[in-house]
């Protein structure tokens, strides 16, 4: 029988970013709200609780208010806000992050789907503190740059808007207390907060994460190479996997260092740069803020809990 799916807040971006990549799919029904009743609390509670799967696109409060809604034990969940990322009760939706993650979102009622910003650290850090090659206590800085799509439908507004003159390269969170945080601390597996300084451009859509290593005070310090390898063996390991691993290379500069050249799709690529001589290398992750980063990896983690082949599928 087909799957019953509800995604309220199907009209914001990241909601209208899934029902495209649902549609046409014979496997699954899509629930949908009138226009008019979309914020109507008694018409978003029919729907959460008819639904095999509800996937919420929402601010954090409303996602809170619609899991408070849901009384039918049957009715899974993928939330797409910040609101459960560190929650024990729910499985985090980065199934490539180790072996036994995606198991894990497939048997999972609730499940968190990442922030865009915090897959790329941990897709980079995570693998080199469990080769033993960082400790979890080494301090991480990240930078990273989105397109201005990540803001949802107020910032699209405002870089949008008629007149509008934005920064080509703006960087915030200047507290460094942006709300991914916590998930990328505890899923890279590091003791301490990483200094995270995202930057929004004035483009609509994909983004690079850069984690920059000064390894020479390391005890045992590690080359390029060995970086690159440890990362390549980790997603060499992961079934399925949607992130890659480009090969090692000493450039100057590269095309594939682009935001957006994974838009619309749900791949990361991932590139280890180093200087040994100097114990620096820098680890980059390419993907898009939209795809891998919200509605891709929301489509990735329902085939996994509904057992669909994912690759079968457009995800
Ligand atoms: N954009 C991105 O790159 C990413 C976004 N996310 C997260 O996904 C979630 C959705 O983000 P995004 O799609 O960008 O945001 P948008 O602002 O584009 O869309 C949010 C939607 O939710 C609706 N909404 C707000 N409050 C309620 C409510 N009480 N009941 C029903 N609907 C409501 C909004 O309606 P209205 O506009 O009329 O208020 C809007 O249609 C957020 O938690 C965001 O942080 C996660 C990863 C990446
Ligand atoms: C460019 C921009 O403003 N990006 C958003 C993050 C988008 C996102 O990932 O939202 P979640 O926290 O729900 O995952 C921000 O920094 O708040």
């Amino acid at each position: 029988m087909a799957a019953k799916i509800f995604i309220d807040g199907e009209a914001g971006t990241t909601g209208l970013q899934i029902r495209e990549r649902l549609a046409g799919r014979k496997d699954l029904v899509l629930l949908s709200i009138p226009a008019d009743k979309r914020k109507d609390i008694a018409a978003r509670a029919a729907l959460l609780n008819e639904a095999d799967v509800a996937i919420l696109c929402l601010p954090d409060d409303a996602a809170k208010e619609s899991v408070g809604l849901i009384t039918n034990s049957t009715t899974r969940v993928i939330d797409a806000s910040t609101a459960y990322r560190v929650d024990p009760n729910w499985a985090y939706g980065f199934p490539e992050m180790d072996k036994a993650q995606s198991d894990r979102i497939a048997n999972a009622r609730f499940v968190a789907n990442p922030g865009c910003y915090p897959q790329g650290p941990i897709a980079t850090i995570r693998p080199l503190i469990e080769a033993g090659i960082l400790p979890a206590s080494f301090p991480i800085s990240v930078n990273a740059i989105s397109g201005y799509s990540g803001g949802g439908k107020p910032m699209i507004a405002e870089y949008e808007a008629a007149g509008a003159d934005a920064s080509e390269f703006m960087p915030y969170g200047l507290t460094f207390n942006h709300k991914h945080v916590p998930e990328m601390t505890q899923y890279s597996k590091l003791a301490n907060a990483p200094l995270f300084v995202p930057a929004v451009g004035d483009y609509a859509q994909g983004m690079m994460t850069f984690v920059p290593l000064q390894l020479g005070q390391l005890d045992k310090v590690p080359t390029g190479a060995q970086i690159h390898a440890a990362i390549a063996d980790h997603f060499a390991g992961i079934k399925d996997s949607f992130v890659t691993v480009a090969p090692y290379e000493a450039l100057v500069k590269s095309p594939e260092l682009d935001p957006q050249i994974y838009n619309n799709t749900n791949q990361m690529k991932l590139h280890v740069f180093a200087n040994d001589a100097r114990a620096q290398v820098l680890l980059v992750a390419v993907y898009d803020n939209l795809g891998k980063g919200a509605s891709g990896a929301a489509v990735q983690n329902l085939n996994l809990m509904l057992g669909v082949d994912a690759k079968a599928v457009a995800a």
